[in-house]
């Protein structure tokens, strides 16, 4: 068991969505800004885009602003006004539903230092009068040139500050970022997504940048996009031209477009339709286009569509609403007390109790059937709860036809509060409760059948190991432990928004602690791959009856190598498990075995201190440790990368000797 909400929130496809008019920026002046702003209206948009200012605004390129020392000091001092007629936005009429966009002439990385000097300068000024509008958003252009992104990084960086509270998002073309495609496009220089990575990675983990992606006619890779996913992409531009037209004239997407829409509606961005031409009407001429008469936007009318007809979130979605991508300690129910409200959550999964009743039966059914005189089959349901297991084994031997003897054993004195209730009013003599740690209960006979559900997202991180080594003295020589085992896995990952979360503590302790996370805006470098496991009963390390004497036997050191043939940003590491309860009945979060619909448990993030740019087709290896003393458990984990045989990045190691975070063994 591993996660810990309580409320259950509304379905997500009825929100709306945000989507905005792009017309062709060289066609905005002033003069039909109110227009363009009353059009969009009409047409159901929510904002349209709009250039901050006028073609008239590139004098500032040819000002002569004197030698740069006394440019930075002016700055300093304070910004110059605009003219009237530098601007497109000229008032603050209709602030809130324009997103401007900025002139194409400013490269801030260009190879002329007059240039990089007056777009850095005009940026301050764009932003201090965005500001004082009010804007709704800004759109930064990608830049034209080749060259690595460095000083815009580092003005950005600067600036961003100033903008209190309008969005600003970096605008990317949705491109193939195979090499030959980019000699073509005469690309030569970093890739888009890399572009965008070290924009970001110069402006921090919590700046308030987002992504507006491009799409184009033809799509990049599903590795490629994938890569996206886990980028904090704010808004899909849309042009108009990759629409196709189907037989009544409307404007629908490809089949592949639509996947890859569907798949972002899932991050709730904003849309924005941009079109290649000014709407007629907006030049006050006629139009005799059916689709500019009507009354809304065809295009966001579509948009609309595909919003309404995502798939109805299922069992998992509509409780993960609002616990995506949301850090939650994970839980430690051998040290505390689970509060009621987190059973009662549990006690919803469908599947995990079907899967514990189907591997009792199993278990059941290949013990031998006690014969006349003998005594009947015994199962022990250890660390109860509120007792769903022992429901889960009693139903599990009448479909089995067997005479069972349960006993139901908890500590926690809250929880054993409802089971006696259950005794009282369900159970009767068929079930003895027992207010105990397993670990040190003197059972009063031996168990054909272990029943236990202590795991963790990682397996072993709640600590069934040390639990159920004590409690597998009272199991028979050849009885059976429900689970047999559990496997943890790891996969490297990305995700800005998890490791700007861990990062805005601003602290050692929080990037060294692991976290439960229902996964969204996350994406894999590599598939997961086990990296050790635990079998139970253990009778190779203890012997029967015998307490164990040291918990050494439950460390273990795993290296894991990964080729990562998409590259990206690693910004820690997903943990799952695959369990075996009994034979081949599993529950697994792993993702590529995942128990369909069961949601009992969220994967489990370990952060690195740093991020670690992962080169496409490079090595990473991941090197953990579960360790222990007389109290605690804990991991440790380190990352590196290999890039041609050469080691190119190793992390120090995370939490030291359990500095930072760890496992109570009391
Ligand atoms: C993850 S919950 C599972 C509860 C219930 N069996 C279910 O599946 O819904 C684990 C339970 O084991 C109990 N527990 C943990 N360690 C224990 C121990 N050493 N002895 C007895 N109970 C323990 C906890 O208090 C908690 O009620």
């Amino acid at each position: 068991m591993a996660i810990s909400f309580k409320t259950i929130q509304t379905n997500m496809s009825m929100e709306h969505v945000q989507i905005g008019f792009m017309p062709p920026a060289d066609r905005i002046i002033a003069e039909n800004l109110a227009q363009l702003v009353a059009f969009g209206q009409t047409k159901g948009f929510d904002f349209v885009v709009s250039p901050l200012n006028s073609p008239e605004y590139e004098r500032v390129l040819f000002k002569d602003h004197g030698p740069q020392s006394l440019e930075l000091a002016t700055w300093r001092a304070g910004l110059e006004a605009f003219r009237p007629e530098d601007l497109v936005v000229r008032t603050a009429d209709h602030a809130d539903y324009i997103v401007g966009t900025l002139p194409d002439w400013q490269e801030f990385d260009s190879k002329d230092a007059k240039v990089r000097l007056h777009s850095e300068l005009a940026l301050r000024q764009q932003f201090n009068w965005i500001s004082h509008l009010g804007l709704g958003g800004v759109m930064l252009p990608y830049p034209s040139s080749t060259e690595p992104l460095s000083n815009y990084g580092r003005v950005l960086t600067g600036s961003l500050a100033m903008l209190a509270y309008t969005t600003c998002w970096f605008r990317v073309p949705c491109m193939d970022d195979t090499l030959e495609q980019m000699v073509d496009e005469d690309m030569q220089g970093m890739k888009s997504w890399e572009r965008w990575n070290s924009i970001r990675n110069m402006a921090g983990p919590e700046s308030k940048l987002g992504v507006a992606l491009e799409l184009a006619g033809s799509l990049p890779s599903d590795a490629v996009l994938d890569r996206w996913f886990a980028e904090p992409v704010k808004v899909i531009i849309l042009p108009e031209d990759i629409f196709l037209t189907n037989n009544m004239g409307y404007p629908v997407l490809s089949k592949r477009h639509q996947q890859v829409v569907r798949s972002f509606i899932k991050h709730k961005p904003t849309f924005i339709i941009s079109s290649s031409q000014l709407p007629k009407l907006v030049m006050n001429e006629f139009s005799d286009d059916a689709l500019e008469r009507g009354l809304s936007s065809p295009y966001a009318d579509y948009v609309r569509y595909l919003h309404r007809t995502q798939d109805a979130p299922g069992v998992i979605d509509q409780f993960a609403v609002g616990y995506q991508d949301y850090l939650q300690a994970p839980l430690q129910p051998l040290q505390d007390n689970l509060e009621s409200s987190t059973y009662a959550t549990f006690e919803k999964d469908p599947i995990k109790y079907q899967q514990y009743e189907l591997a009792v039966e199993r278990a059941l059914l290949d013990r031998p059937i006690p014969t006349e005189g003998e005594d009947i089959t015994v199962i022990m349901v250890v660390g109860a709860g509120r007792g769903p297991l022992v429901n889960c084994s009693l139903r599990a031997a009448e479909r089995a036809k067997r005479n069972v003897r349960v006993y139901a054993v908890e500590k926690n004195p809250n929880a054993f509060v409802t089971i006696q209730n259950m005794k009282a009013s369900l159970w009767g003599d068929r079930v003895t409760i027992v207010f105990a740690d397993m670990r040190t209960w003197k059972a009063p006979e031996k168990a054909d059948i272990l029943v236990s559900e202590l795991l963790g997202s990682f397996g072993d991180n709640e600590l069934s190991p040390e639990c159920l080594d004590g409690a597998q003295k009272f199991l028979k020589p050849d009885g059976i432990s429900i689970p047999a085992n559990y496997t943890a896995f790891v996969a490297p990952m990305a995700s800005n928004k998890l490791h700007a979360d861990v990062s805005a503590f601003k602290d050692l302790a929080h990037m060294e602690t692991s976290y439960v996370v229902m996964f969204k805006a996350i994406s894999l470098l590599a598939q997961p791959k086990p990296i050790w496991v635990f079998e139970h009963p253990n009778r190779q390390d203890i012997p029967l009856d015998k307490d164990p004497l040291s918990n050494h036997h439950n460390i273990r050191t795993g290296s894991i190598e990964f080729v990562s043939e998409k590259g990206g940003m690693l910004h820690g590491v997903a943990g799952y498990f695959e369990s075996v309860l009994y034979k081949d009945v599993m529950l697994s979060i792993n993702p590529s075995t995942h128990s369909p619909g069961m949601f009992s448990w969220f994967p489990i993030f370990f952060p690195v201190r740093t991020p670690v740019y992962i080169p496409p087709n490079s090595t990473v290896v991941l090197d953990f440790w579960r360790l222990t003393d007389t109290r605690k458990v804990w991991y440790e984990w380190r990352v590196s990368c290999r890039f041609d045989g050469v080691e190119i990045h190793a992390s120090p190691l995370h939490n030291v000797g359990g500095r930072s975070s760890s496992i109570g063994l009391f």
